[in-house]
Parts: C-alpha cells; sequence; structure tokens
C-alpha cells in the first residue's frame, strides 16, 4: 500500500506515546494538570499531552528526516513561562524514558530539545503536500477524571486523510463493558489503525496481533445505540437525545471522552455518534482526523448534515461551525446522525 512505511511510523509513534500516557494517569498528582492560559475555550492541560507530542514528533521526525510538517495541540508558551522548570524537567525525563524503552532511538533529549520537539507542531496544513495531524491526548478531561483518553494521530496527503492510528489505552479489547464506560476491565487498551482503501484493524496496545474490523451491521434505529460526548460544554445532549427519539432510537447515549467514540463505533460497539458543540466552537482537525478514517475505512459515514465528507484541507480549525454528521453503514443514519465540524 502507498502509504505503508507511514503508517508503521504511526503506530510506532502512538504506541509509544500511549505508554507513556498511561504510566502518567495511574501516577497522575495535581502538579501535573494544568489550565491552559489565554484559550477562550479553557481546558487542562497535562505533562502527558506534553510528554506525548514531544515523542510523537521526535519519532517521527526520526523516520521522515527532511519532509516534516506537523499539526499538533500543544505548544510550549506556558511551559517557557517563569517556574515552568519543575514541569518542564519531568515531562523530559518521561520523554526519555519512553525513548530509550522502545531500544531504537539511544539518545537523551535535553529540556530545551523536548521543547523545539513541542513547537514542532505548530504547521498551519493545508491542501497541498503531506502533513501529520495529532492530539497527543484526546479526551484530556476524560485523562484527569480516570477515564477514556486517546492518542490520535493521522497523516494528510494533498488535504486528505490517508491513514490513521488510535490508541486508546483505556478502551476494553472486548465491547462487554462499553455500555458502562466507567466499568474496570482487566483487559483494557485498543489501538486501531486504517490506511485508505486498506481496511481498520484493532490490536492490542500490548503489540500482539490485528484483527480487522466493521462497523455495525444494524440496520433498524430502534436497536441502534448512540455515542455522545462525556462532557456536557463539548456537544449538546438535549439535541442529541431530541434527534435519538425521532429516530426512534431506545437505548439510551454512551458518554465516553474523546476519539474513543469512534474507535467504538469502528468495531460496532454502537452505530451511531452525535455531536453538537455550542455556538461559535470551530472544531480542531486534529480531533477528527484519526477517529475519522478509522470509521470510513471500516464502513462507515462521516460527513456534515448536508451529506458532505469533513473537510481536513482548510488548516488547522474546520471553517464555519457547520453541523456534520457520522456513524455507520446504513444511509438512513447517516441522514440524521451528527458532529458539528
Ligand atoms: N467547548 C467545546 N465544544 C466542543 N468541543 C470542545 C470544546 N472544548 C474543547 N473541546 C474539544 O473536545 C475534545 C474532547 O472530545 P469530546 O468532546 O469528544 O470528549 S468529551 O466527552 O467531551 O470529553 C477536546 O479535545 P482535548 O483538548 O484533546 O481533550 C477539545 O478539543
Ligand atoms: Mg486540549
Ligand atoms: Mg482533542
Ligand atoms: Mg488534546
Amino acid at each position: 500500500m502507498a502509504y505503508d512505511k507511514e503508517l508503521t511510523a504511526a503506530i510506532k509513534a502512538a504506541s509509544l506515546a500511549a505508554r507513556l500516557c498511561r504510566k502518567v494517569q495511574k501516577g497522575l498528582v495535581q502538579s501535573d494538570v494544568r489550565s491552559k492560559s489565554g484559550r477562550r475555550h479553557q481546558s487542562p492541560v497535562t505533562v502527558a499531552d506534553y510528554g506525548s507530542q514531544a515523542l510523537v514528533s521526535f519519532v517521527l521526525q526520526q523516520e521522515f528526516p527532511g519532509e516534516f510538517s506537523l499539526i499538533a495541540e500543544e505548544d510550549s508558551n506556558d511551559l517557557r513561562k517563569d517556574g515552568a522548570g519543575a514541569i518542564v524537567e519531568r515531562i523530559t525525563e518521561l520523554v526519555n524514558d519512553f525513548l530509550t524503552s522502545d531500544g531504537s532511538y539511544n539518545v537523551t533529549l535535553s529540556p530545551e530539545d523536548v521543547l523545539k520537539a513541542i513547537d514542532s507542531g505548530k504547521s498551519e496544513g493545508g491542501s497541498q503536500g503531506r502533513h501529520w495531524v495529532l492530539d497527543p491526548v484526546d479526551g484530556t478531561k476524560g485523562f484527569v477524571r480516570g477515564d477514556q483518553y486517546a492518542v490520535a494521530l493521522a497523516l494528510l496527503d494533498r488535504g486528505k486523510v490517508v491513514l490513521g492510528a488510535l490508541a486508546c489505552p483505556n478502551l476494553p479489547l472486548t465491547p462487554t463493558g462499553v455500555a458502562d464506560p466507567h466499568c474496570r476491565k482487566d483487559e483494557v487498551g485498543c489501538l486501531f489503525f486504517a490506511e485508505v482503501g486498506g481496511g481498520t484493524y484493532m490490536q492490542p496496545l500490548d503489540g500482539s496481533s490485528a484483527v480487522k474490523v466493521q462497523v455495525s451491521g444494524v440496520e433498524n434505529p430502534e436497536e441502534a445505540s448512540f455515542f455522545e460526548s462525556y462532557e456536557a460544554a463539548h456537544s449538546m445532549h438535549d439535541l442529541s437525545s431530541l434527534i435519538a427519539q425521532k429516530l426512534g432510537v431506545k437505548a439510551a447515549p454512551i458518554r465516553m471522552d474523546s476519539q474513543v467514540k469512534y474507535g467504538a463505533l469502528s468495531r460496532g460497539d454502537g452505530s451511531i455518534y452525535l455531536r453538537f458543540p455550542r455556538d461559535g466552537y470551530r472544531e480542531k482537525i486534529w480531533d477528527h482526523a484519526a477517529g475519522s478514517i478509522v470509521v470510513t475505512e471500516a464502513g462507515g459515514v462521516v460527513t456534515d448534515a448536508e451529506g458532505n465528507p469533513l473537510d481536513f484541507s482548510r488548516g488547522r480549525k474546520s471553517t464555519e461551525p457547520v453541523p456534520t454528521s457520522s456513524s455507520t453503514k446504513n444511509s438512513s443514519f447517516n441522514r440524521c446522525s451528527y458532529v458539528q465540524f
């Protein structure tokens, strides 16, 4: 396949970053969590977000020297302020631990190397050339709560998503328990990956063999279940509930953080993903790039409310907040399930 080398690198980078995040989430302390300064939509950021971004950025630059463009969520602005020295040290230590744990990189990064790696995610993207797209921790609120989150990495080629690697460290390997995402299972940690035209695969994060996945075959909305954001601030629950009711959906919504929803959808844990951000919010491309190809390559559909595909070619953010949709192969759902993009 055309992007095999890139996909292998993406899987390696996302897996490594997911292991770093797992370690941080297990021992999360208050000083690991920060509030981003100067943002209209306040959101937390942790040492895991920064560490994951530095790791992925470093690994991709090692694998593809010279031809590198990355659009990623975080930057080092807050880390360069007075008083941030201790947190930068902690991130550097984490990044070095996981780089050497892999065995293929015999390097020790300095704090400045780590800050530079984080800042290499400032590309503006667009419709020309190739750009990596990274959400180093998607669902940071879920991550801090001890719930679901994802490391989401995709590659754009001339404005289209051509591959995605979506690591979901807390998603159970088997669908049981998904209806109750808080239910703790022993076997958790999935990595979904997809390359355009090649289908979607899921493997345990520990690296054993991958299986092909398919979206749900449910055709009757009465038997369908739907996903939505855990955070009411991120998606209007009242509106999705109304739409679900109109569709005839009987099941209660499955509320889950992050692009784990796309991963769960791709293996048929549910049939629909509804997303309606509140007024004026513009979606970021890293919140949908990896998840959308994971769903489409598994036979699903991800479109806006008018049936148009999501447009990843316009830079870091979507354009106007137009309602958009995602879901299974069943066309009657496709007209009725929305993500706002
Ligand atoms: N106000 C508002 N409206 C809509 N979306 C927002 C908003 N604020 C943040 N975000 C983005 O939502 C990302 C988290 O994904 P979800 O909304 O799917 O998950 S959650 O259940 O709400 O946690 C989250 O991603 P991370 O920042 O990577 O966690 C944000 O990019
Ligand atoms: Mg964030
Ligand atoms: Mg995100
Ligand atoms: Mg994030």
